[in-house]
């Protein structure tokens, strides 16, 4: 279903899971920091808002969504605890294919690191046309994709813990 037929922060029809037993750290990219910046606060108060304890949220910021292939590497690697990992970036397609390859790159990257350490990586990535698009998905009118994020989060914790 196309972002424009949802609401990316709109869950209140399915049962969230309670996070307060769960690890959950947050990678962050530095590029188009105004539209990640609003991702993150969306994810952190989803995680906190469904019993994720501050304590249990770890945060670092990395310069570009290019680099979150290899956060999340390093994040599973020194805390064997976590429960999840979620990737949060903003990628604008600019006058060359560089966006394509970032966009590859941090798609399947993510993934092997998920599969790597059996745990969920979340892809909180925009991957837009424009800024416009990414300021709809960011806490405008097609909600907050830190949010979804979040979401996934909390329901991939839940079933790795349950399963
Ligand atoms: N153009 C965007 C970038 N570019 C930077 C890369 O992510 C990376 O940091 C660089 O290639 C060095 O490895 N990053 C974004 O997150 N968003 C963009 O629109
Ligand atoms: C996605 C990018 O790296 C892009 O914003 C850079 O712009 P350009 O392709 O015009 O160099």
């Amino acid at each position: 279903m196309a972002t424009q037929l949802k609401n990316l922060s709109d869950f209140s029809h399915t049962t969230i899971p309670n996070g307060s037993a769960f690890k959950i750290a947050i990678a962050v990219a530095e590029w188009n920091a105004e539209i990640t910046g609003s991702l993150y606060n969306g994810a952190l108060q989803t995680l906190l808002n469904n019993g994720v304890l501050a304590e249990n949220i770890v945060s670092i910021a990395v310069p570009g969504t290019f680099e979150l292939t290899s956060a999340a590497d390093i994040l599973l690697q020194k805390h064997k605890d976590l429960d999840a990992v979620i990737c949060l970036g903003c990628v604008i397609q600019g006058e060359t294919r560089h966006f394509d390859f970032i966009c590859d790159a941090v798609a399947h990257g993510i993934t092997q690191v998920s599969v790597k350490y059996s745990k969920p990586v979340i892809f909180g990535v925009l991957t837009t046309n424009d800024q416009q698009q990414a300021i709809d998905r960011a806490g405008g009118k097609h909600g907050n994709k830190g949010d979804e994020a979040a979401i996934t989060a909390l329901k991939m914790a839940e079933l790795v813990a349950t399963i």
